[in-house]
């Protein structure tokens, strides 16, 4: 079991008075947070505990649990969208004392996969989700169900993982960057200490904000559609065109033989290899790189600051052997397009994985290099949990709520 016991009083003032104990007793609270991603819908139930009314909270730990499709895979069905919600939420009830119920706020934040589609669709899937809420025995907060802005998917995300690798209190605080690829969109944060980016950044990848006493000014941006998914997508030309229907989208990043079908956002897309045309990784390079060539703002300053990187960027090096499942590791970016040329040079002995084994790796690559401007030799730390707390944006966004419910008592 995972504690922080840091001088700092870093959750200070956090709670209420009327809720702490009046005694010294060890106290224990609940958080609840939904990650309502575009492949799938996770719960998060944080336990903290107090040892004293005069210490700072301490986060004890994480019961993690996930189901797919995501909540936009139910587009035109609301309530069997929101059905996986509570199907979750039950969990929630075993996993939390009744006698804490009422005061154990729940709060679900819908990412990219709700971003993309009609408002009125995803705000139909969002009432259908209040219901379940209101009809659970927890703390339902105002606003407790709602797509998340991509700034703060960045930003909580930062909080998280320099919250969990302990650079946010105590001395020597040297944080590191995020890396998140989601499904459909992706997120780049860092905390700059040059003038110059500061200077050179257009004012929206600009973001201040305060946590545990701190204030931090961050570059972060949210890339609404180039998320592994959506950039298979954008790849196949399946965006650019009305009517998916019927339409055979064809890739020389795909076994040359294949022809199948995927359903992405509740639209089904039909998909191949070049019979006829080129295969490997030089063509599929080039098809990639379309995607995001000159698209994606390039901060100098990235060439010296440390990257974690996680969800697809862990993924594909787990599947494609660059790193355990387990531990994790430290990779160069070189690595990834190693082994894209590998992957694709050879699909057919990969396929049986997936056949987009190749497209992704290659998108990995261009996206890091081309996109965000990476050197070859860049090191990224890939990290799935820290101290067996998933490093998710999940975790910082459970802090700012539980600030907020403090503040408003
Ligand atoms: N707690 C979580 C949540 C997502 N993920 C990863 O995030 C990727 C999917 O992203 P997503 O469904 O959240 O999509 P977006 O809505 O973020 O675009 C997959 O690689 C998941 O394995 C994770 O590793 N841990
Ligand atoms: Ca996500």
């Amino acid at each position: 079991i995972f504690s922080h016991t840091s001088p700092e009083m870093w959750f200070q003032g956090l709670f209420p008075p009327s809720v702490c104990p009046a005694n010294a007793n060890v106290d224990t609270f609940y958080g609840i947070m939904f990650d309502a991603g575009s492949t799938g819908t996770r719960i998060h139930i944080y336990t903290f505990v107090q040892r004293s009314p005069d210490q700072p909270l301490e986060l004890e730990g994480e019961i993690f649990e996930s189901v797919k499709p995501g909540l936009s895979a139910y587009v035109d069905q609301p309530e069997k969208g929101a059905e996986t919600v509570r199907g979750l939420l039950e969990m929630a009830e075993d996993a939390v004392p009744p006698s804490h119920w009422k005061k154990t706020p729940v709060v679900l934040k819908a990412t990219a996969g709700l971003r993309l589609l009609a408002e009125q669709k995803a705000q139909a899937l969002l009432s259908e989700v209040r219901e379940v809420f209101e009809e659970s025995p927890f703390l339902v907060p105002d606003n407790s169900v709602s797509i998340m802005d991509g700034t703060y998917e960045g930003i909580l995300a930062w909080i998280t993982v320099n919250f969990l690798t302990g650079q946010l209190y105590g001395q020597n605080q040297q944080t590191f960057g995020i890396l998140d690829l989601g499904g459909a969109s992706t997120q780049i944060t860092f905390l700059p200490h040059s003038k110059e980016t500061l200077e050179q950044t257009p004012v929206d990848f600009l973001a201040s904000f305060e946590m545990f006493n701190n204030t931090y000014k961050l570059y972060t941006h949210s890339y609404l559609g180039f998320g592994l998914k959506a950039a298979r997508l954008a790849a196949l030309g399946a965006l650019e065109k009305e009517a998916t229907d019927g339409h055979m989208f064809r890739s020389s990043c795909l076994p040359k033989q294949l022809e199948a079908e995927w359903h992405f956002g509740g639209v089904k897309y039909q998909y191949g290899g070049n019979r006829e045309g080129e295969t490997g990784f030089e063509p599929c390079y080039s098809e990639v790189l379309k995607v995001v060539q000159g698209k994606l703002h390039q901060p100098n300053e990235i060439h010296r600051r440390s990257f974690y990187a996680f969800s697809y960027y862990y993924d594909r090096a787990v599947d494609t052997d660059l790193i355990d499942y387990e531990k994790g590791g430290v990779l160069e970016v070189r690595d990834f397009e190693r082994k894209a040329k590998e992957v694709c040079n050879n699909v057919d002995s990969y396929s049986s994985a997936s056949p987009f084994l190749c497209m992704d790796l290659s998108y990995i690559a261009a996206l890091l290099k081309e996109g965000f401007g990476f050197g070859d030799s860049t090191l990224l730390q890939l990290t799935k949990k820290v101290n067996n707390i998933e490093t998710s944006w999940t975790l910082g966004a459970t802090f700012h709520l539980l600030q907020l419910l403090g503040v408003s008592h």
